[in-house]
């Protein structure tokens, strides 16, 4: 089943256009990593399906994007952006703010439950007391990335999500992105690091001036395409069964 289908959009901030005739589909279940330069509109893009930026041309399981309410959406999309604010709230309050679109005046046990859950697959329990203004950025990221989950979306956006990470926590965010997609979630991440995407997703959606310039699995993967997108020559090398691009 398509989890999201794009037709023709495009997206202007103050009348300058920053996404164009964008196209895209993306079936239920897939890992999609978005790459490409600073500025190109890859944020704007997931704003939009996220529903955050009103646009045209966004169709999320085959219903027009402002044919949901904000409750219906927040039950199957969570968006993580770049960077998030801390706060004076514990850890555990500001996940459990994940559970908004699901409880009533208070939470109910099962909104608890699937705080305490979020909180341990993100592997942040032990943080569960304190003020999210305490915390590494790191830390303070790993909120918002537990924050998400505790929304038991079927659709995870997550924006860079491992910047600020360690090599141990990128790979533990990346792993529980694959994982939520083998169970059958969708998760569309925009990130830099080419290499960790390349480990990660199967498909891979370049972005540039507001456009897509390639979309594909593992085979777009040329020398010209980094060219291209990024004005840079790169090597790619094989290793271990994963391509590995070295910037010359
Ligand atoms: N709120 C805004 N108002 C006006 N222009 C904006 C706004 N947000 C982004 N832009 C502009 O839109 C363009 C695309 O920005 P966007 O944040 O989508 O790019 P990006 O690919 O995510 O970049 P980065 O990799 O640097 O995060 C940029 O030229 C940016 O300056």
């Amino acid at each position: 089943m398509k989890a999201i289908t794009i037709e023709n959009l495009s997206f202007s901030y103050n009348g300058v256009e920053v996404l164009r005739e964008i196209n895209l589909e993306v079936e239920e279940g897939e890992l999609v990593a978005i790459l490409g330069p600073n500025g190109a509109g890859k944020s704007t893009l997931l704003r939009c399906i996220a529903g955050i930026l009103r646009c045209r041309g966004v169709e999320v399981f085959g219903k027009p994007l402002e044919r949901y309410s904000r409750n219906e959406l927040a039950k199957i999309i969570a968006y993580v952006p770049q960077r998030t604010e801390p706060g004076f709230m514990t850890v555990f309050d500001t996940v459990l703010l994940g559970r908004r679109p699901y409880m009533g005046l208070r939470p109910s046990k099962e909104d608890l439950e699937a705080t305490r859950r979020a909180l341990e697959r993100i592997g942040i329990a032990g943080l569960a007391l304190k003020t999210t203004n305490k915390l590494s950025g790191g830390e303070l990221q790993k909120v918002s990335i537990a924050r998400a989950l505790a929304q038991e979306p079927r659709i995870l956006m997550l924006d860079e999500p491992t910047n600020n990470l360690d090599i141990r926590s990128q790979l533990e965010v990346m792993r529980f992105a694959r994982d939520f997609s083998s169970e059958g979630g969708t998760s569309i991440l925009v990130m830099h690091d080419v290499n960790l995407a390349l480990r990660f997703a199967r498909r891979f959606v370049f972005m540039k001036n507001g456009r897509i310039v390639a979309d594909g699995g593992k085979e777009i993967l040329k020398p010209s395409l980094f060219r291209e997108v990024y004005g840079v020559d790169v090597v790619i090398e094989e290793i271990g069964g994963t391509p590995l691009v070295v910037p010359v």
